[in-house]
């Protein structure tokens, strides 16, 4: 196999011998410009492996170099050198399709765990091939999906921090997972965590790790998630339900690349690739306070949207059958047909659960259906109109009540009549999401605490 070869561009020589012993030390191949003009030059005649540059270059900036190479060579990745400190610039790097970035003053160890991560990129199938690999995760071809597989591609290969947001089941997990299958840190662990399940006064210790005896109940050393995901990728799943207090300690983490385990006096290092997601308007909700800026800027570097399954009905017979497929096997059995009357009940219904909820649906009817074809009667959408009926008749859900007729029922008496409207709407919910609290709080857009809250309230916790 021929020598790697690295470009460096740095205006400083005393960087550029620094980088270029490190790199030979790891058997690779080493040249280096130290302008913008010689950079362009070099990658033209030489096209690297992986290009180093530093920002502030004599006759221009390293992001101007980043944009020459995505738009001509966009298979060399580029990692940006920046000065301690400069998030804004290591944002713009990465915005503008670094691979990853650096600060000065250079630590080594970082540095050859930033250079093998972007070598084996070049072991990565290249972009049409991993979309073509990935129809198995994210199944449809409507123009949004097909526009969402090739940004996945995109992304698999840069370390920036990705934020994914769509509605509640549209798939966002599958993009988070594809996007770290797709890219470099494969095979490394992919965690996913559910920040709205986890009780506040446990989340610093889930996060970062605690050590034997550092509170009642640690009866031995735990690693945190940050740890799990070393080399790999963390998925921070609903992450507008992280508390404040959780989120400066979020912050800091990634702001420094360690963590401090609860009761350690030391911290440790951490090499993590950052994706979240929610279902919930993440800009809002920095308007209202409830999430900080500062954190909404650093996870949110490149923002992924999943459209809901209501834009692309046209995937609904495709992924009926992919899921019908998976349903059957997890049982060991063959699938079925689905009738062309229960096709064309699927087509009217509104999914708010989106695909998950599409996954439910077929999961009971399978279990419903006689034979092996899955009739409409089978997916029992009869009795759950599309969103738009029941926001235009006033229906909580069950086509009992209808509350724009009835104000004068809640005269003298409004507390118990809403209390009664929400236990109507939470048991119809737990219902979809056969008793699923996480995917019942899911559908409601509540956290996971908030739906406790009101199921004790309402005395409908079992
Ligand atoms: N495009 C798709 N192709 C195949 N399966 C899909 C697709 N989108 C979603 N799914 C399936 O639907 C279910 C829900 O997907 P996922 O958990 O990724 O959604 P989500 O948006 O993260 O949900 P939530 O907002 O509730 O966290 C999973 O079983 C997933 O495999």
């Amino acid at each position: 196999m021929s020598t790697q070869t690295v470009l460096i561009v740095d205006d400083e020589p005393d960087i550029r011998e620094l980088l270029g012993i490190t790199l030979s030390r790891m058997g690779l191949q080493s040249s280096s410009a130290a302008t913008l003009q010689e950079a362009r030059e070099k990658i033209q005649a030489l096209q690297p492996d992986l290009c180093l540059t530093d920002m502030r270059l004599p006759d221009g900036n390293g992001i101007s170099l980043v944009e020459y190479i995505q738009g001509d060579f966009p298979h060399i990745p580029v990692a940006m050198i920046t000065a301690h400190g400069s998030v804004e610039i290591a944002i713009s790097a990465l915005k503008a399709g670094a691979f990853d970035f650096i600060s000065k003053p250079i630590e080594l160890e970082r540095l050859r765990n930033l250079v093998s991560s972007a070598l084996r990129l070049n072991d990565q199938p290249q972009p049409a091939a991993i979309a073509e690999h990935s129809t198995s995760g994210l199944v449809g071809n409507a123009p949004g999906i097909i526009a969402l597989r090739e940004q996945i591609s995109k992304l698999a290969r840069s370390q920036a921090p990705v934020h994914i947001h769509g509605e509640s089941g549209v798939g966002k997990e599958v993009v988070a997972r594809l996007i770290h299958s797709s890219g470099p840190r494969a095979e490394r662990p992919f965690i996913a965590v559910n920040c709205g399940a986890i009780p506040p006064e446990l989340m610093e210790s889930e996060f970062f790790g605690h050590l034997k005896g550092s509170f009642s109940g640690a009866n031995r050393d735990k690693l945190g998630l940050f740890q799990a995901a070393q080399g790999g990728t963390l998925f921070l799943d609903e992450v507008a339900d992280l508390p404040l207090a959780m989120q400066v300690k979020l912050l800091r983490a990634i702001q420094e690349k360690a963590v401090r385990p609860v009761g350690a006096s030391e911290e440790y290092p951490t090499d993590v690739r950052l994706l979240s997601a929610t279902h919930k308007n993440l800009a809002a909700e920095v308007q209202t306070g409830y999430f900080r800026n500062d954190l909404y800027y650093r996870i949110n570097v490149i923002d992924v949207h999943v459209p809901s399954l209501r834009e692309r009905l046209e995937d609904l017979p495709g992924l009926a059958q992919v899921l019908l497929l998976r349903i059957a096997e997890a049982s060991g059995a063959s699938p079925p047909t689905l009738a062309s009357s229960a096709m064309a009940a699927l087509a009217h219904y509104h999914f708010p659960g989106n695909v998950r909820e599409l996954e439910n649906i077929l999961e009971r009817a399978f279990a419903l259906a006689e034979g092996d074809t899955i009739s409409a009667r089978d997916l029992q959408l009869s009795d759950r109109p599309p969103v738009e009926t029941r926001k235009g008749n006033g229906s909580t859900g069950n086509g009992s009540s209808d509350t724009s007729t009835d104000v004068e029922a809640a005269y003298g008496n409004l507390e118990a009549y809403l209390e009664d409207i929400e236990r109507q709407i939470l048991s119809a919910a737990l219902e979809q999401c056969r008793w699923n609290k996480t995917a019942t709080a899911k559908l409601l857009g509540i956290s996971f605490r908030s739906l406790r809250y009101r199921l004790q309230k309402l005395k409908l916790e079992d």
